[in-house]
């Protein structure tokens, strides 16, 4: 795969920004909204901006994937839109609602699997689906764990404790426990990263028929291209930060379901992760010579070193002038 490495954004780079962009029909309205948001850590001389001036409208039942490099701000928008932080300015709304804090309408799938050590696995998907689904009947409870637990294909290991279960198997957890909560929105912030990459391939297919199979609003929060295309109806990237924007929309348009092995001979999928590579790559250059910039040229002083000739007899190196 070619990789744009000149220190600007070309007409080449951004001519692969789909047109298509301003062409489509009107969307309906968005299910979450995100309006000029920014967010940074810190106060005064110490503060940094994350995200700045962050627009995104999440369409009902679509598969949204945000990419970006690492430190760019990706946990920092899916915390802001599940409500665990707050935006410094802007606002976040779902239904029209502004978001004031995490609810069970949107439930979050972290990086790093959070169980319960001392709970089973029937036993952490069901504390949540106890606190959301209180109304319901012990049985009803128990038999709606059950099912999501044999969604992510781990019945035969709902007795077990989290120490007894591979990564990706509690990985399935944390995804069947969120899941189970039946959120309109699903958020997930690199849910896949931990893992190898066999276990990886599996759980994409597995997080795509939930997709489907549930209806359910979608947002996936990734650094792997390839991923995003297989799993998106849409490519947002996040730009470098300090103050990290969002970049233009990629509308990937492949047919589902997708086949991995078919992908890599599709041409509007190679296509697509060009665009979207080079796309990646050319504001990170753009950032970085911003930076440089910024900080002022900085000409650094080479020592005058000299080789030695080490076949010398080694009281002559000793006295050597350097
Ligand atoms: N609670 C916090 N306090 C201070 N700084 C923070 C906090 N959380 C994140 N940051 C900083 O904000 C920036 C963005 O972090 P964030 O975790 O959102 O990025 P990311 O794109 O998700 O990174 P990665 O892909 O490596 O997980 C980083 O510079 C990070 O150090």
């Amino acid at each position: 795969m070619s990789i744009a490495t000149s220190s600007e954004i070309t007409a080449d780079h951004l001519a692969v920004i789909p047109k298509s962009v301003e062409t489509q029909p009107p969307a309906p309205a968005p299910i979450m909204a995100v309006r000029n948001v920014s967010k940074g850590y810190g106060s005064g001389a110490t503060r940094v901006g994350v995200l700045n001036g962050i627009n995104l409208n999440l369409r009902e039942g679509e598969f949204l994937a945000v990419v970006g490099f690492s430190g760019s701000g990706k946990t920092t928008l899916a915390q802001l839109l599940a409500g665990l932080v707050k935006p410094d300015s802007g606002e976040i709304t779902m239904d029209g609602e502004p978001v004031t804090g995490p609810g069970p309408e949107r439930g979050l799938v972290f990086q790093n699997y959070s169980l319960l050590p001392w709970l089973t696995v029937r036993g952490n998907i069901a504390l949540s689906v106890d606190r959301v689904f209180q109304s319901w009947s012990k049985t009803q409870r128990r038999e709606h764990v059950d099912r999501f637990v044999e969604l992510v294909g781990l019945t035969h290991a709902i007795h077990r404790r989290p120490h007894e279960l591979s990564g990706g198997m509690r990985q399935r957890v944390s995804l069947a426990r969120t899941l189970a909560m039946k959120p309109k929105v699903l958020l997930l912030d690199e849910p896949l990263s931990a893992l190898d990459a066999l276990t990886r391939s599996v759980m994409q297919d597995e997080i795509l028929k939930i997709w489907q199979e549930e209806k359910q609003t979608c947002l996936m929060i990734t650094n792997d291209v390839d991923e995003a295309i297989l799993v998106a109806d849409r490519i947002v990237p996040l730009n470098p930060g300090p103050d990290a924007g969002l970049g233009p929309a990629f509308t990937v348009g492949l047919e589902r379901p997708r086949d991995k092995t078919e992908l890599n001979h599709n041409e509007r999928f190679k296509h697509l992760r060009n665009a979207v590579t080079n796309y990646l790559v050319a504001v990170r250059q753009r950032a970085r010579s911003r930076e440089t910039q910024k900080g002022g040229a900085v000409e650094i002083q080479r020592p005058d070193i000299q080789p030695v000739d080490l076949t010398l007899p080694r009281k002559a190196i000793l006295n050597s002038p350097i």
